[in-house]
């Protein structure tokens, strides 16, 4: 099932504030698109609106092109799971995944027999085949993010719309979810918008990811494209590490501010004036003194460890540390208290918060 949202307004009930403001979305068949934004962003009332359980003031809102039917046709096509959406404690996990079909009029349900394959399917689905019989207290939190999720899917919904359906579960649990669900999306052919707090599950498991803030959305893009070119220094650091130069550029050379970095050749489109550079860690570069001999060392590294691939350092400047890896494989050997220079020219560059360079 496609969704389209377009220039949709929600107001906050009785006030001016708009918590949704002027939100356009495309997401096509099959997509799988993660929403992420801070708390507050308005990323739980777009799921909202989505599923036909709020209303909004302005804006068209399209399922598979048509504006949304009756609320019982919209449940049938789409199934949600929100992190407090507790299963019913005092139905066997057979019969809360069974709910959504049992709850149909007569003349739609199917029959008992089918009703209870349907569930043992799901339950296979889940990986859970042997927990029909069971009251959802006897299960772990895992094993009942897959009952919500299996009630969820029950009705043989369309579109899947999850908010934070795994945020009370431990990492391990969580990743393994996680692989399972980008598995399951594309083995039944689902459309899917997952809201997480989490950015590594965000550029993990969806094709897509839509950063809001403010009620906004800020950008729309492949985990790549987003990466390689956020076009907001909020977006650069709500990915991930980013540790950020102030600096003056003069004649397509950016000049930092600080002691210890080097100065950079900028795309002459930049024009003259202060500029901030953001990197990730990974991007910043270490030179030696004797490649500046003209310059007296101005930093010291800190070793941290190797982790994820990296090995990690701080690099000491006069009024703070500033983190940066390498990849374990490399030749280059830092040493432990070596000093240097940081070559940050892989920065991109903004200015009041835009994307310049
Ligand atoms: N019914 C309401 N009346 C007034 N304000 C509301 C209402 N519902 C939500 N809000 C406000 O709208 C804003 C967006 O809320 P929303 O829950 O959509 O954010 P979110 O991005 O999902 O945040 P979180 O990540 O914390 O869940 C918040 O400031 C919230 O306080």
């Amino acid at each position: 099932m496609s969704v389209q949202v377009e220039h949709l307004v929600r107001y906050a009930p009785g006030s001016t504030q708009r918590l949704l403001n002027d939100v356009s979305l495309d997401v096509p068949t099959g997509a799988f698109v993660a929403l992420v934004g801070p708390s507050g962003a308005g990323k739980t009332t777009l799921l909202r609106a989505i599923a036909g359980l709020d209303t909004f003031e302005q804006g068209t809102l399209l399922l598979d092109g048509q504006t949304m039917g009756t609320m019982r046709d919209r449940a049938r096509k789409i199934g949600f799971v929100f992190q407090n959406y507790a299963l019913f404690p005092h139905m066997t996990v057979a019969k809360n995944i069974a709910f959504g079909l049992d709850v149909l009029p007569r003349s739609e349900r199917p029959s008992r027999s089918a009703i209870a394959a349907r569930v043992q399917e799901l339950l296979d689905l889940m990986q859970i085949p042997d927990a029909g019989a069971s009251y959802p207290a006897r299960l772990s939190g895992g094993q009942r993010q897959r009952v919500a999720l299996a009630r969820a899917l029950a009705t043989g919904p369309k579109l899947l719309l999850l908010d934070e359906p795994f945020g009370a579960l431990d990492p391990i649990v969580r990743r393994s979810i996680r692989t399972w669900l980008k598995a399951l999306h594309e083995r039944l052919g689902l459309t899917t918008i997952l809201v997480t707090h989490d950015q590594d599950e965000a550029v993990e498991i969806a094709d897509r990811i839509v950063v809001m803030q403010h009620g906004q959305i800020v950008q729309d893009a492949t985990p790549e494209d987003l990466n390689r070119n956020p076009q907001t220094a909020f977006v650069m650091e709500f990915l991930g590490e980013a540790p950020s130069f102030n600096g003056v550029v003069q004649d397509s050379l950016m000049i930092p501010d600080e002691a210890g970095l080097l100065p950079f050749a900028v795309n002459a489109s930049v024009s003259p004036g202060p500029i901030t550079a953001m990197l990730r860690p990974y991007e910043i570069q270490i030179c030696s003194p004797d490649e500046r001999s003209a310059q007296e060392p101005a930093l010291s590294l800190i070793a941290e460890g190797s982790r994820n691939g990296y090995r990690h350092y701080r690099a000491q400047l006069a009024e703070r540390s500033v983190p940066f890896s390498i990849p374990d494989c490399t030749e280059n050997t830092v040493e432990i208290q070596a000093s240097g220079f940081l070559d940050i020219s892989r920065a991109r560059l903004f200015r009041d918060g835009e994307r310049c360079g």
